[in-house]
């Protein structure tokens, strides 16, 4: 193979193919296709997310809705002890002991969940985010956890983003599978950046979706502890007690930046007409319209 082909390939070191879709190694075949099977109660909520949209920011915001211990400080539980990854059961969680309503948290394409899932049993909240702030999201978060390649040049990377060769796959093929399919699920669509614009409403949203009630006060409690400022100083919002086999390198910050439009950061003019040249035409047929930095829509 030649050197080009090659650096597209993600390295069977941290990655394999389970039906179409990368999966990191830390997880197998065969804990994913049960997944199939697995038994759905009503009240289960799925976060669902394609990487580097807004997973944790919605576990926490979970965890202070659900979680009276959560929100005033009096239980101090890790965050992936409350919301486990379902296709990563990395601590061996009894899915079948969570109190009820069990949340959790899962990267899978729609036609790898659970097939109760499909059927509107349980409900799912889905998070996209603008997909040039996730791939510069992303191409940081590789170079500092463990369980994901690094690779230093931002133009592979960016190249294997566009072609889907990156854990979870390609970016598109996920947010563009959940939406076609949305009438299978239960289903409440957000946004990273409206998230961003108005947390109070995206909370109100949540709690609508799921049936809570909460008093105007513990509203307040919830969306101030779930800015980013106020995250960033929560260890258990800050994964900064992961377990070893997946913890950092050291060289950044699960809580990176948190802004909407840092792509602008770090694409140059060249990349980032490529990327438009690959995924505009296909973003424009989606029924989500992304906001690319916050003071346009597209
Ligand atoms: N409260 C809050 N406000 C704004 N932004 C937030 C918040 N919490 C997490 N983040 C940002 O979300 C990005 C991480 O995405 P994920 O949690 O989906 O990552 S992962 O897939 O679970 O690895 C990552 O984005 P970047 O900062 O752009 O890298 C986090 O900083």
């Amino acid at each position: 193979m030649s050197d080009n082909r090659l650096a597209m390939e993600p390295s069977k070191e941290f990655v394999f193919n389970y039906k179409g879709c990368y999966f990191a190694v830390n997880t197998t075949p065969e804990h994913v296709a049960s997944l199939e099977n697995f038994e759905i109660k009503d009240s289960d909520i799925f976060i669902t997310t394609y990487p580097k949209s807004g997973t944790v920011w919605t576990q926490n915001i979970l965890s202070l809705i659900l979680h009276k211990g959560h929100r005033n400080g009096t239980e101090n539980m890790e965050t992936m002890d409350r919301i486990p990854w379902l296709e990563y059961n990395i601590r061996n969680a009894d899915f079948d002991s969570l109190p009820s309503p069990r949340v959790f948290v899962t990267h899978l394409p729609y036609y790898l969940t659970p097939r109760d899932l499909r059927n509107r049993k349980g409900r799912v909240i889905y998070v996209s985010r603008n997909p040039k702030d996730v791939l510069v999201s992303y191409y940081h978060f590789s170079k500092f956890i463990v369980t994901l390649e690094e690779i230093p040049d931002f133009n592979i990377f960016m190249e294997r983003f566009l072609a889907g060769k990156v854990l979870a796959s390609a970016w598109f093929d996920h947010v563009s599978g959940w939406c076609n399919h949305a009438k299978d699920f239960n289903i409440l669509f957000l946004t990273y950046e409206e998230m961003k614009k108005d947390l109070r409403s995206a909370v109100l949203k949540i709690c609508n979706f799921i049936g809570k009630k909460l008093s105007e006060e513990e509203i307040e409690s919830v969306v101030r502890q779930a800015t980013f400022e106020n995250m960033q100083k929560d260890p258990r919002a800050n994964y900064e007690n992961m377990p070893e086999d997946i913890a950092m390198k050291g060289k950044g910050r699960f809580l990176r930046k948190g802004t909407v439009g840092d792509w602008k950061n770090m694409m140059t003019v060249a990349q980032n007409e490529r990327f438009d040249e690959v995924l505009m035409d296909k973003i424009k047929t989606l029924p989500i319209k992304f906001t690319w930095d916050l003071d346009s829509e597209m």
